[in-house]
């Protein structure tokens, strides 16, 4: 299996950089050109297959509303910065189709949508004319909060249906269950991430790429009682090789040297599973 040119017989590693100041995490946040390039040849260096830049936070519990104007131009800077400098695919994480054509013309090579086709209308056919794989999250109204695994495939597979029917190829295609995002009022969405994770098996019944972004996230906050997001390396990396021996192919984090680790030994163990 592959995504983006990259074989994925091993899981990979895809590094996150975020141009966005109100981002979660902010040792994820780069905002000098020296910086970001330096951040993104490192990440390569230590591992990374894929570098991920986001220009606007999606954190569910945060207040990040800037306009696509804004997130336009931080994207195109950061493309255009890192493009000469960085060969591996790069995906944009936005949910705006404007913001996603313009990264994909200054390098950009796949589309990151967390609302899996569902925000923007026109980002299919962003996605269709460019001819870009894309990254599609699972993304819907809660309906069942007691079956997280049954909503997120429900999700996953209304996804699908536009991507299909717009002509996108199932070779250009990659899956997430979008770790924190879905927030129902019960169980404690904590719960619902640590189901989710449990059983990441079932979404192989896709027969695609498996992505996801555990990394430093709020419910590792949750179980762990670490509060600040600098402190969360250590539960990230646990749930990462829960997420790896359950079938994960990407793996998107900010620490790629020690998640890169991780992901090798859960794999190296995997193999010898009776
Ligand atoms: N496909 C995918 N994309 C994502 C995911 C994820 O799990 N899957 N998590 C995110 C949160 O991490 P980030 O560091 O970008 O936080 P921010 O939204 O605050 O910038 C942002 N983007
Ligand atoms: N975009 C996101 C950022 C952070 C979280 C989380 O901390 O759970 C979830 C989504």
């Amino acid at each position: 299996m592959k995504f983006a040119g990259i074989n994925l017989a091993d899981p990979k590693i895809m590094g996150v950089i975020n141009v966005s100041p109100e981002s979660f995490f902010k040792g994820s946040v780069k905002q000098k050109e020296e910086d970001l390039i330096e951040t993104a040849l490192k990440m390569v260096d230590e591992g990374a297959s894929f570098i991920d830049i986001g220009a606007k936070s999606t954190a569910p519990y945060l207040e990040t509303q800037i306009s696509v104007e804004e997130e336009t131009k931080r994207a195109v800077w950061a493309l255009k910065a890192l493009r000469e400098h960085i060969n591996v695919p790069i995906s944009i994480d936005t949910t705006n189709a404007k913001v996603a054509e313009a990264a994909i013309k200054a390098g950009a090579d796949i589309i990151n949508d967390v609302t899996g086709f569902k925000g923007d209308p026109r980002m299919v056919e962003v996605a269709k004319e460019h001819g870009v794989p894309v990254i599609l999250c699972a993304h819907r109204q809660v309906r069942d909060f007691t079956d997280p695994v049954h909503e997120v495939i429900t999700a996953l597979q209304e996804s699908l249906q536009i991507a299909y029917e717009n002509g996108i190829e199932k070779d250009k295609i990659a899956i997430d269950p979008a770790i924190g995002f879905l927030r129902p009022k019960w169980p404690p969405w904590y719960e619902w991430d640590s189901k989710i994770i449990a059983n990441l098996n079932l979404l192989k019944i896709f027969g695609l790429p498996i992505l996801i972004g555990i990394s430093r996230k709020s419910f590792i906050g949750a179980i762990t009682g670490r509060k600040d997001p600098m402190e969360r390396l250590a539960g990230s990396l646990g749930a990462t090789a829960i997420a790896v021996w359950n079938g994960a192919n990407i793996i998107r984090t900010h620490d790629v040297k020690e998640t890169l680790d991780a992901i090798k030994i859960a794999h190296f163990i995997k193999r010898f599973r009776e």
